[in-house]
């Protein structure tokens, strides 16, 4: 199963669905990797803070796709922000990834309190003339943050990477991204197999169309047209989670789930979270 893509605003595309690699790492990591790219994934989500940029190469190097075919996204790490340390961090990812170019590269937290989030943008959009990255994004930013980038330099990202699941439906930070053209990328898209796969409306809509409630969740990103990034360790559930496109939930059974809604889960608050 390949997953459709959407186009991006710089003319770029990216898979509806993606591969999360956090914890994917060393030979069991290489292995899912490389396993979910020969099951149909597209879009492999890294970043430098996970320590596994090489495996992701290795992977990269054993598949016959074509690498023109593949989206390989990697995030900027905190303690790395501002403008000479940005472009010498993404040197660092693109050796371990083993890549001429990488597809996305995102600022992955803003850490407003360090104050430098746009030194960074401005070394992201030089890697972009450089032609060493393909498109540029953040992860974790809020509308405000964003603003704050676009009115500085006129450059908007393509996407921003924020938790999204049915527990936190983020509908006034899609609202903005839908007004700016930003494509919303879903971060632990099921809440990290929490309570959620066992919530009855989950259940009630997934067995309505026949399907398992990881796909009934993964369907309802699909929807919301916000690209989620399922990690699995398990070919099964990664082939479970890629085959979505056969069905389609109606606005009601949308609705029914966004109901879930409670807010964020892991603290991690943009506007006050530091990740180094
Ligand atoms: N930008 C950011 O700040 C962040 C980005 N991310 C990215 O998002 C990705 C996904 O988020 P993550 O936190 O991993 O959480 P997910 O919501 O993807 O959940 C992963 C968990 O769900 C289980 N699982 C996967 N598929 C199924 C299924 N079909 N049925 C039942 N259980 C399933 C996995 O177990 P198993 O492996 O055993 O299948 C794992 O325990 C990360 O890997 C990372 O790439 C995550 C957090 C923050
Ligand atoms: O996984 C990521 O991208 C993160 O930003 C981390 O916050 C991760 O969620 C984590 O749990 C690190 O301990």
């Amino acid at each position: 199963m390949i997953a459709p893509a959407y186009a991006l605003r710089d003319g770029n595309t990216i898979p509806a669905i993606g591969l999360g690699t956090y914890g994917l790492d060393d030979q069991a990591g290489i292995d899912a990797i490389t396993s979910g790219i020969a099951e149909g994934y597209r879009l492999i989500d890294t970043a430098f803070n996970y320590g596994n940029e090489e495996a992701v190469g290795e992977a990269i190097r054993r598949t016959d796709v074509d690498r023109s075919d593949l989206v390989i996204a990697t995030k900027l790490p905190g303690k790395h922000h501002g403008f000479d340390e940005t472009i010498a961090s993404f040197e660092q990812s693109r050796l371990r990834l083993d890549l001429d170019w990488v597809d996305l590269y995102l600022i992955h937290w803003p850490l407003p309190r360090l104050g430098k989030y746009l030194e960074s943008w401005r070394a992201m959009i030089s890697l972009r003339e450089k032609g060493l990255v393909r498109a540029i994004g953040v992860s974790n930013f809020t509308a405000e943050m964003l603003t704050r980038l676009i009115d500085s330099t006129g450059i908007v990202p393509v996407v921003n990477q924020v938790e999204l699941h049915p527990y936190f439906p983020q509908e006034e930070l899609r609202a903005f991204h839908d007004e700016h053209d930003i494509r919303t990328m879903s971060w632990s898209p099921l809440a990290k197999r929490t309570e959620l796969l066992q919530e009855p409306v989950v259940a009630e809509v997934a067995a309505a169309h026949g399907v398992t409630p990881a796909q009934a969740v993964l369907r309802w990103h699909v929807e919301l047209e916000a690209v989620p990034i399922p990690k699995s360790s398990d070919a099964a559930r990664r082939r479970e989670n890629l085959d979505v496109f056969g069905f389609a939930l109606t606005t009601e059974e949308v609705d029914a789930i966004s109901a879930l809604s409670r807010g964020r889960i892991w603290g991690g608050d943009p506007d006050t979270h530091e990740e180094f």
